[in-house]
């Protein structure tokens, strides 16, 4: 049966509660203007027989959206490199040899290329002291020819991590993780210099999909300090109500399906199930988790914190895994070093 669907946005333009948000400037990625797609309809505006099938289901495409967002900042890299003769440069520094880690070091590293961006990577071994780190980070301070700084989570636990972060130069902390910057994330009035790439890829998604977020339930899972905390401080500041659910949450899958907007990052894989879900509701899966599948390539496969196969007959959206939010993280990790390197070198 043809479920009772959404009210598609029959404006090209932005969706108005964007339209004419106080907040217009976080519509900007660096200084490239942000543009959306005309397609999601209000979130659970709509009723939505959860035993209807796919129709006017909406896969969130965050490879597509990372790409076109990369193809722009490559545009203004070689504007600025044609005009100053700069060109921005990212440090990343790994610590230890997990595998994972390094897998993300190196899609960080082509995306750094394809955009133009000059990358430098620091590999350490996993006994490495704290002053090892902090030489390096020192140094990359005061490079002139580095415009962010990003130290690869989470360290060996020999290593303290806000000791580390703590040094990085605030202008050049393009994760954000900075205690000065999220300090700043979470004062009503005030912005950060960067906002961590991951949250904000998040709520570019919801832009690009012309998903409302102003007065509607959001509900993040997860509260780190480098996806859940600040997530569910973006989405306040959107205006929408936000609950947070965490390990000590007494029934989450209740407090869940209350959510217009459902963002799942605790890293457990498959732990959202279509019954969590309200029918209508946008659901953004930011896990990424490995798990063993003797048919996939290497024994093991990437899936996130959402059951796909059931959340795809309850949401109108959702974000796949791989494919969504991950892409967008590396997008705005491009973004937020362009934006450095433009700041640090005055040019607009
Ligand atoms: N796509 C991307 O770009 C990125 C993806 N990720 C992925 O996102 C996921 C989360 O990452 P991260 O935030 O670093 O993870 P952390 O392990 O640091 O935090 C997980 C959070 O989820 C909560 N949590 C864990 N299990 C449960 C549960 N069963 N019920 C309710 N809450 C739970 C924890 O609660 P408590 O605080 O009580 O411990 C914690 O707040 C991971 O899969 C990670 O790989 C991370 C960064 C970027
Ligand atoms: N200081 C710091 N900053 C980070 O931003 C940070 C970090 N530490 N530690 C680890 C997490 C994880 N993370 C990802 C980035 C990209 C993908 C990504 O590109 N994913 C692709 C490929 C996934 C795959 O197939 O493995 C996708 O989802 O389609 C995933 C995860 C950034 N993190
Ligand atoms: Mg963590």
């Amino acid at each position: 049966m043809a479920s009772l669907m959404f009210t598609v946005s029959t404006s090209p333009l932005l969706h108005p509660s964007i339209r004419n948000n106080a907040f217009m400037p976080r519509r900007c990625i660096g200084h490239i203007r942000l543009h959306t797609t005309p397609s999601i309809r209000g979130c659970t505006l709509s009723i939505r027989s959860s035993s209807s099938p796919d129709a006017g289901f909406t896969c969130i495409d965050g490879k597509k959206e990372g790409k076109s967002i990369s193809d722009e900042i490559k545009i203004e890299v070689s504007r600025m490199d044609a005009s100053i003769h700069v060109v921005p440069g990212l440090a990343v520094i790994l610590v230890g040899d997990s595998q994972d880690s390094a897998s993300y070091v190196s899609n960080k590293k082509k995306a750094c290329g394809s955009a133009g961006i000059k990358s430098v990577d620091v590999c350490l071994p996993e006994h490495s002291s704290e002053e090892d780190v902090l030489k390096h980070i020192l140094s990359f301070n005061n490079d002139p020819s580095i415009h962010g700084i990003l130290v690869q989570l989470p360290l060996p636990s020999h290593l303290n991590e806000a000791n580390i972060l703590n040094v990085i130069k605030k202008e050049k902390d393009v994760d954000g993780f900075h205690p000065f910057n999220m300090g700043l994330l979470a004062m009503r009035g005030r912005e950060p210099d960067f906002v961590p790439c991951t949250p904000k890829g998040c709520i570019e998604l919801l832009h690009r999909y012309n998903v409302e977020i102003e007065g509607k339930r959001a509900v993040v899972i997860g509260r780190s300090n480098i996806v859940g905390m600040p997530v569910a401080h973006l989405l306040q500041n959107e205006d929408a109500t936000v609950t947070t659910i965490h390990s000590k949450t007494k029934n989450p899958e209740e407090i869940a399906r209350e959510a217009d907007i459902l963002i799942a990052a605790a890293g457990q894989p498959n732990m959202v199930r279509g019954s969590w879900i309200k029918p209508g509701a946008v659901v953004i899966d930011v896990g990424i988790n490995h798990i063993e599948d003797l048919n996939a390539p290497r024994g093991r496969r990437v899936v996130g914190d959402v059951c796909y196969e059931e959340a795809c007959k309850v949401a109108s959206a959702i974000t796949p895994v791989p494919g969504g939010v991950g892409p967008m993280t590396i997008a705005m990790l491009l973004s937020n070093t362009l934006t450095s390197a433009k700041r640090i070198h005055e040019f607009e």
